[in-house]
């Protein structure tokens, strides 16, 4: 451990209370250490315990700061962890979601470079990484409160844009807390960013962050790192992989499980239940929840962010009663601070649809239910999910939602992990069926129905790529009848399915009743008894069951995000994925294809020959890495993969055109491009090679999903040349006949004049342009901070809430200045203009904070 403990200069009197101070506190963390030694085994509820903050060996400007908060006892895991943690021991801390692992670590992060006198030109002293934007805000925010009397800098790198404003300042830095892709960007991209000095590294949610979704980033990041330096790892669920930790370089660390030995490793005051549920009723079940908790805060969790965002537009639409809200990894980072700080202030009859960005760490008080509509990916995801509710001392409710194909394993597993749940049963006369009113609305409503398609498509999508086999069965999938409850009148086309099978092995036309049997199990996907007369094949090929059907958009392959397009980040997910790691399923859900069917082969020489799903637990090495989020992606992506594996079947290829195909591949993967990433302005990694990529080759995955894009917005926008044709044309009618009408009047006027002058004609009717425009706003339950258009024709829902102009943040942890009079304390909500995209990432950690400290 680096000790650069220094000598206080100056003579002052504060320096010398400080020094006097430092010495007290450092001989009392010893007498701790040795009292804790000599105190082995008596566990954190033992003699010896230190039960509140103010006897702790801290200083005095960090009791002032947890005072000022109202923190004074200690938690189990803080009075477990602190005294390692403050001693500098390296330290694995496991307690229960909502115990307060994040004091844990970090009045030891403040503690450290107080007492070595940490100052602005000392550079970067702690580091905490964590793998959302919106627990590193809400981390950044504690930090504030615990070091808000300490003079030390902190900043926050969160992803977004504006890197260059941050470049200005991060050097001057104490202490950051960051997610892994943006600091990663820094430590690539900004001049002079050094972290040799660093003292202190923090994983938080270290689980996740070690997973091989940041694998990538956190090898590069701790590459970058000093050895000598002090590690802590906290999560609800820690990791003890071996590997994991060498990668870390601990030493000697302790591990610290406070719950341990409890009953069950999810908070004693949550209630936990679970309904089996068939895919068809799932959104009648979760209409009817809502409506029976019309005052109730609830946290819904869906798999992808396609089927949040249809949940979000339909329900709105159907006027449950409550405020409805959405937040998914492809949202601007500006509606996502704006969503989560709405769904933190908010007390009743709230409803937050979400993928598993808000899963880990979010710490929205007040909480009443959990909703798990679809199945976590394992237990520590439901373990997570829950952990939303019941925080600290509160209670809270969980309810999680089966397939019947579902059931068996993951109740197996959740019982191994000692979880505690009941049974529940639902009551068929008090669920309402919603799905002939979402036929409704879709049938009215193109973009709408896109949106049902592209979620249904993304939802099967990552069942499909699901490593667990034991729990998620694409096969088991009623995709007709789930369409069908979405308002769907047929299938979209799943073309994922249909590239990861022979053709020979689908069933279609001519094929002998015992085939079905023949079929692997994603082409037994789609039911024969719904989509009657269709086959597995023709339904994977996109045949419609419906008349409608030839001019349904393709989707599949494509899926495109109109906010935030991510599908290179999402090949490299679902690359990931297929290799058996614990990638969300969000990510991996919107989009791309699977590696298998990108070019897994392509060194084969038969390139019809595919993976079955049981071929996902591949190389546990994956090449790639995106954020939680994809808003920053690190990867050493193969376009060339790809595309040859999209191309012309391999039958049908020439030995010259497969000699060019292992010629590109080759180039892909050499190290020409070596590990430098180059970064776009939004903060997505590219490789440079990817540049070169083959231009052109429609088959390409990412050019395809370009190509069907594009093909929607042509679609769109001829709709709309239409559209606007008819309306001229109707005005220019309506026009003439009020010009004739006129023209009758006046010639009637005239001729009466000469009857009777004394008559005075006037003529009314409308001003000229009688457009009729729909009315999306009404409905208390329209969503602002989700201000998602479903479609860019589309009217906008609810104008965006109307926020302050934000002030210039100030990183450091002093409290901030307002600038100008427009920032005063005394500003009404209104003023605030959350919706400005040209917000510098420091003006939105500085709105976040002011937002937040105004719900507390
Ligand atoms: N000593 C304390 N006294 C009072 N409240 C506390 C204390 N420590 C933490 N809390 C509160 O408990 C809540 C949960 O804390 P925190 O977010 O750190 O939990 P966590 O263990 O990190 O949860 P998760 O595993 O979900 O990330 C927060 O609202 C926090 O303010």
């Amino acid at each position: 451990m680096v000790k650069k403990r220094k000598v206080f200069q100056g003579g002052n009197k504060r320096s010398q209370a400080e020094a006097d101070e430092v010495d007290d506190l450092e001989s009392r963390i010893q007498e701790l250490q040795d009292a804790a030694e000599d105190n082995k085994g008596s566990g954190p509820t033992g003699t010896g315990i230190i039960w509140n903050f103010d006897n702790l060996p801290i200083s005095r400007y960090t009791l002032e700061g947890l005072r000022a908060a109202k923190y004074t006892r200690l938690t189990a895991i803080q009075r477990a962890a602190l005294p390692s943690t403050l001693a500098g021991h390296d330290v694995l801390g496991a307690a229960k979601t909502g115990s307060g692992k994040t004091l844990a670590f970090l009045v030891p992060a403040v503690e450290k470079l107080y007492r070595l006198k940490w100052g602005k030109l000392d550079g970067l002293g702690a580091l905490i990484i964590s793998p959302t934007r919106e627990l590193a805000m809400q981390i950044f925010d504690e930090l504030r409160k615990v070091g808000a009397k300490h003079d030390l800098s902190a900043g926050l790198l969160i992803g977004g844009k504006n890197v260059k404003e941050e470049q200005g300042r991060i050097n001057a830095m104490n202490i950051l807390v960051c997610t892994p892709g943006r600091l990663l960007q820094h430590m690539d991209e900004t001049p002079g960013f050094d972290a040799s000095a660093l003292q202190l590294l923090v994983l938080d949610e270290a689980d996740r962050i070690l997973d091989m979704g940041f694998s990538a980033s956190v090898n590069a990041i701790i590459e970058n790192l000093p050895r000598q330096r002090q590690t802590m790892l906290f999560s609800a669920t820690q990791t003890k992989s071996v590997k994991d930790l060498a990668r870390l370089s601990l030493k000697d660390p302790t591990y610290i499980s406070v719950h341990a030995e409890a009953i069950a490793p999810t908070p004693v005051k949550l209630q936990q239940a679970y309904v089996v549920c068939e895919l068809q009723d799932k959104l009648n079940v979760l209409w009817a929840f809502i409506k029976a908790h019309l005052k109730a805060k609830i946290l819904v969790f869906l798999t992808t962010g396609k089927q949040v965002k249809f949940a979000l537009e339909a329900f709105r639409r159907l006027r449950p009663g409550v405020v409805l809200r959405a937040l998914h990894g492809k949202m601007k980072q500006m509606k996502r601070m704006a969503v989560f700080y709405d769904f933190s202030e908010a007390k009743t009859g709230t409803v937050l649809f979400a993928t598993d960005i808000a899963a880990r760490g979010l710490d929205f008080p007040t909480v009443d239910w959990v909703l798990q509509v679809d199945c976590p990916e394992d237990v520590a995801s439901y373990i997570h999910r829950v952990g939303r509710t019941a925080r600290y001392v509160s209670g809270g409710k969980s309810l999680l939602m089966l397939l019947p194909s579902e059931k068996e394993a993951m109740l197996k597993q959740l019982e191994g992990a000692k979880v505690p749940l009941k049974p529940l049963k639902i009551n068929p006369n008090k669920t309402q069926p919603v799905s002939p009113a979402l036929q409704a609305l879709l049938s009215k409503n193109n973009d709408l129905k896109e949106l049902a398609q592209r979620a249904l498509v993304a939802y099967v999508r990552s069942i499909f790529l699901q490593p667990n086999k034991a729990v998620f069965d694409a096969s088991a999938l009623p995709a007709a009848d789930f369409a069908l409850s979405m308002g769907l009148t047929s299938v979209p086309k799943l073309r994922f399915l249909k590239r990861h099978s022979p053709k020979k092995a689908l069933k279609g036309p001519g094929s002998s009743p015992g085939d079905e049997d023949k079929l692997r199990p994603e082409e037994r996907l789609l039911p024969g008894h719904h989509a009657e007369s269709l086959s597995a094949a023709q339904l994977a090929a996109g045949e419609s069951a419906s008349d409608e059907g030839s001019s349904e958009p393709e989707l599949g392959s494509s899926d495109e995000e109109d906010e935030h397009p991510d599908s290179a980040a999402d090949l490299d997910t679902e690359r990931l994925l297929r290799r058996g790691t614990k990638r969300s399923r969000e990510e991996a859900a919107e989009g791309a294809v699977p590696e298998s069917l990108a070019g897994h082969d392509r060194d084969a020489a038969g390139a019809s020959k595919s993976l079955g799903p049981g071929d996902l637990h591949g190389s546990s090495e994956g090449e790639g890495a995106a954020e939680e989020d994809g808003f920053l992606v690190v990867k050493r992506r193969d376009i060339f993969d790809a595309a040859p594996a999209l191309s012309a079947p391999a039958a049908t290829e020439t030995g010259e055109q497969k000699k060019q195909k292992r010629k590109k591949l080759k180039i892909s993967k050499a190290s020409a491009s070596g590990s430098r990433m180059v970064f776009d302005e939004d903060g997505q990694a590219q490789d440079p090679l990817a540049q070169l990529s083959l231009p052109g080759d429609s088959r390409d995955e990412e050019n395809e999903a370009l190509t069907a894009e594009e093909r929607f917005r042509q679609a769109r926008e001829a709709m709309r040349a239409r559209d606007a044709a008819d309306r001229a044309a109707q005005k220019a009618a309506r026009r003439e006949k009020k010009l004739a009408r006129k023209e009758r009047l006046r010639a009637g006027a005239a001729a009466e004049a000469g009857d009777d002058a004394g008559v005075q004609l006037r003529v009314t009717g409308s001003s000229g342009d009688e457009d009729m425009q729909e009315d999306h706003n009404s409905g208390q339950e329209s969503s602002g901070s989700e201000a998602d258009q479903v479609g860019t024709d589309r009217v906008k829902l609810e104008p965006a809430r109307p926020k302050a102009k934000p002030e210039v943040a100030h990183l450091g942890m002093q409290p901030r200045k307002a600038m100008g009079s427009k920032t005063g304390a005394g500003r009404s909500e209104t003023e605030f203009n959350i919706g400005h995209e040209s917000l510098s990432i420091a003006e939105q950690e500085s709105l976040a904070l002011e937002m937040l400290s105004r719900s507390k």
